[in-house]
């Protein structure tokens, strides 16, 4: 059995979610009302369901709940970079500063690089993107086109001062990035690592329980001539996306070729009088920026003399691209598109647990034994268990903020009827059956 291993500090408000010995890793601490700093509602959400606990602005503990969430995005990711052909790296989060001051970054990067220094003075920094370690650490073990096209990708936190935090987890200051760097020999197969990788992105969406919508966009401070962005759709995204109605059918088909012709623009890039399709053809959406892909050529590789010899013994400089999502901001950009009145709604593939067990008759000893033989039988990673002493309200209203996929609710009709209850958290739909055809179920 998954014993609790924290018991969080109870605050006066909070009451935690399982409090017998039969304990998942979800001894948290709830709180009823609203956290009074939150604007949206992923925002506050993500606090009174105990996924995240904030210690500073923009920084965030991450509770068992909220971890679990992000090990499953992780997860996706990881699978499908891994398919992609992409190999998985870990670079460090501080980094020298004379590496930024070859790419000459380090001046203009602005107030959002966290500098620090080291004992003996030196100039560090907590970083903000890794384009120049993923340079300094290709320019040392690649020689020669034999070992080309080769990306590489980690899964780092990352800190940018941002002016303003907000929306908590969705504008962190202290944020987790799965964050790739590809390097060709050339414009051609340079091209050929960004379409993969931006197919790849699709399938990681799609995976998560939602279609992205795909705009071209600025390349920033990141820089390049090339780059697109992912976005999730939600009425408080804070980007207008622009595009040909056609785009969402194109993308569900994965028919990248046509995605290339067709207009879709980030707001950043949109202008009425330059937008080549008529006003009645053009959708407009809000979204939330989960991922960002770049094209920049030898924008590093040549600073930082980052070279390889080619077939015909040409020695040029690396084509590269850098490719972001956003895993944390996706726990909250996720809960931003999937929820209602009551709470999360969270798509499956990525749900804390898949089941929640509720036993309203904690006073009734058969009901107790019904549920916790259900909890035993029923693979204990997968399954919630809130037998708490609450009232029935609080627990369907608990179960529903945190928002498993599935509840079984034991009730009186387990003893009388052998009958459980069991709800879709998605359509709201309760159906009664049998003990045993519901542990066959989730099995
Ligand atoms: N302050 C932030 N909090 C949470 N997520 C963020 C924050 N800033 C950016 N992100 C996420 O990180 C993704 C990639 O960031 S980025 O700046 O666009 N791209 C890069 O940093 C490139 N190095 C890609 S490897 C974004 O699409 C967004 O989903």
């Amino acid at each position: 059995q998954m014993r609790s291993k924290i018991s969080l500090i109870k605050e006066k408000s909070n009451t935690d979610l399982v409090n017998s010995e039969v304990q998942d890793p979800s001894t948290l601490s709830f709180k009823e009302q609203t956290p009074t700093d939150t604007e949206i509602t992923s925002h506050q959400y993500s606090i009174r369901a105990g996924l995240v606990k904030q210690i500073a602005s923009g920084i965030y503990s991450w509770l068992p709940l909220g971890l679990l969430v992000l090990k499953n995005i992780e997860g996706i990711i990881r699978d499908e970079m891994n398919k992609s052909g992409a190999i998985e790296v870990l670079m460090p989060c501080v980094q020298p500063a004379n590496l930024w001051q070859e790419s000459e970054r380090y001046n203009n990067y602005g107030k959002e690089m966290l500098r620090i220094k080291d004992r003996y003075e030196s100039n560090m920094l907590f970083g903000p993107t890794h384009e120049e370690v993923a340079t300094d650490l290709i320019r040392g073990m690649v020689k020669s086109y034999k070992n080309l096209p080769l990306c590489l990708y980690q899964i780092q936190w990352k800190f940018r001062d941002e002016v303003r935090p907000r929306y908590g987890i969705m504008r962190g200051r202290e944020f987790l990035m799965k964050d790739a760097y590809s390097f060709d020999t050339d414009y051609k197969n340079a091209l050929n690592s960004y379409n993969s990788m931006y197919k790849t992105y699709i399938k990681i969406f799609k995976r998560m329980g939602f279609t992205p919508i795909v705009v071209r966009a600025d390349t920033g401070l990141i820089g390049g001539n090339l780059s697109h962005e992912f976005h999730i759709l939600a009425s408080t995204g804070e980007s207008t996306l622009y595009y040909d109605n056609k785009l969402p059918e194109l993308l569900k088909n994965e028919d990248v070729e046509s995605l290339k012709s067709i207009y879709a623009v980030a707001d950043n890039i949109h202008h009425t009088k330059t937008c080549p399709i008529p006003q009645e053809q053009l959708s407009l959406s809000k979204g939330i920026e989960i991922g960002h892909i770049f094209y920049f050529g030898n924008k590093y590789s040549k600073p930082m003399n980052a070279k390889v010899t080619t077939q015909n013994g040409k020695n040029v400089n690396i084509h590269m691209g850098s490719y972001g999502i956003g895993v944390s901001r996706l726990v909250g950009a996720i809960i931003e598109a999937f929820h209602d009145d009551k709470g999360i709604i969270w798509p499956e593939a990525i749900a804390p647990f898949r089941i929640g067990l509720i036993n309203l008759q904690i006073k009734t000893g058969k009901c107790v034994e019904i549920a916790n033989k259900i909890y035993k039988t029923l693979k204990s990673d997968k399954v919630l268990y809130d037998d708490t002493e609450e009232s029935i309200g609080v627990k369907f209203a608990r179960m529903d903020l945190i928002g498993l996929p599935w509840q079984i609710i034991v009730g009186k009709k387990a003893v009388s009827e052998n009958l459980v209850e069991i709800k879709n958290r998605v359509t709201g739909e309760v159906k009664e059956i049998q003990i045993e055809e519901a542990i066959n179920r989730f099995t």
